[in-house]
């Protein structure tokens, strides 16, 4: 069959074993925050927050995981900085969008640059009279570059394949230094926060480190048919979210995200115990819920995997058990959502599955993605 193969899409096709380019591309994510890090950023970031910190409301867009940075992003910005803000699919903000943009600011979230509702989605925010409208990109003159007003970029440019990690994590850290900004013009200190952004690269290598041995016995033990399951509350539903995504895209599982009181109402009876049961336990106000679940679920006999920042209170649970790192809650998916991502692409290898190519070495998943419409 006649067909054109766009560029972008051809590295998903050239590796058939490990490494990967998507290991390659996780790796680098303390190094692409690093270059987040950079003078000539802070000041795109301090020019950027100036305009933010005159706005009424924020609100962040974006698709896949740039849209799951925007969640993880209007906790930040509601929680610390006092702002309203709101996240949104940049189709569904371009289609049916919010009363009241004049005076907001609008923040676009695009990796690559180029996803068109999100292009959109700004255009529309200019003509509705937004105060600030912000690009965030990790390539540079990209389209989005020249639809916003300011733009912060950096972050090691376009992820080569289809699958994108490092882009998450990188996203995280331009949103939460702008937040952090538009604080400190408002006069909120932020210092702790602002500290542990700039360790963020090291920080980042520590988890990926730490994570690695644990999330490959997880996946070598899982059942090649087990479904997952992910729980997370507040900033860290962003995670849960990402997480779920990844595990689709890379290792084609089946795997059902959901706000931890949201998947108690229901969706867990469909729970098998081969299954796998991620649940975020992070100190905060979930985090007591969050052990409730855990310990709820022992009948159902599912496997947990708990990713917490208290791990002694999981000492003694038998569960698999990851430390994450003692930060605010509200920061913590910059970190939070590595080990997921460690977890899927070896339950990728595991399973006989290429991560990179989105399925896409089969010719019918390859006919759909060239006709979806982006
Ligand atoms: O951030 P961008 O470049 O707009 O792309 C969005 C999404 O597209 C994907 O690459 C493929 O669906 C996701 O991994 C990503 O979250």
């Amino acid at each position: 069959m006649e067909r054109q193969i766009p560029d972008w899409m051809s590295p998903v096709f050239e590796r058939e074993e490990h490494p990967f380019y998507v290991w390659e591309e996780l790796m680098k994510t303390p190094e692409c925050l690093s270059s987040v890090l950079t003078e000539s950023n802070r000041l795109l970031v301090r020019q950027a927050a100036e305009a933010v910190a005159g706005s009424n409301a924020v609100h962040l867009l974006g698709c896949g995981s740039s849209y799951f940075a925007g969640i993880a992003g209007a906790y930040l910005f509601n929680g610390a900085v006092g702002l309203p803000a709101y996240a949104y699919n940049a189709f569904e903000f371009s289609a049916y969008p919010p009363a009241r943009l004049k005076g907001s600011a609008v923040i676009g979230i695009s990796h690559t640059g180029g996803t068109a509702v999100v292009l959109d989605s700004l255009e529309l925010a200019k003509r509705r009279g937004a105060a600030a409208v912000i690009g965030l990109t990790d390539v540079e003159r990209s389209p989005l570059t020249l639809a916003a007003t300011h733009v912060i970029e950096g972050g090691g440019g376009r992820e080569k394949p289809l699958p994108k990690t490092r882009s998450f994590a990188v996203s995280l850290l331009k949103m939460y230094l702008l937040a952090a900004e538009v604080g400190r013009l408002s006069g909120d200190r932020l210092e702790e926060m602002q500290a542990i952004l700039e360790q963020s690269p090291d920080m980042a290598r520590q988890v990926l480190d730490g994570s690695e041995r644990l999330t490959g016995q997880i996946a070598a033990g899982l059942n090649p048919s087990s479904s997952v399951y992910l729980f997370g509350a507040g900033p860290n539903t962003a995670s849960v979210l990402d997480g779920a995504l990844k595990l689709q895209e890379m290792a084609q599982a089946r795997a059902h995200a959901f706000e931890l009181e949201e998947g108690m109402h229901g969706p867990w009876v469909t729970m098998e115990p081969d299954d796998l049961v991620i649940v975020y336990a992070v100190r905060g106000p979930s985090f007591e819920k969050s052990k409730k679940l855990i310990s709820a679920l022992a009948p159902v006999g599912v496997n947990i995997w708990v990713l917490t920042d208290a791990p002694d209170s999981f000492a003694e649970s038998g569960h698999h058990v990851t430390s994450l790192p003692d930060v605010p809650e509200l920061i913590a998916p910059l970190f939070s959502v590595l080990p997921l991502y460690e977890f899927t692409y070896r339950l990728a290898l595991a399973r006989g599955i290429r991560p990179d190519a989105m399925r896409l070495t089969d010719e019918r998943f390859l006919q759909t993605r060239l006709k979806l419409p982006r």
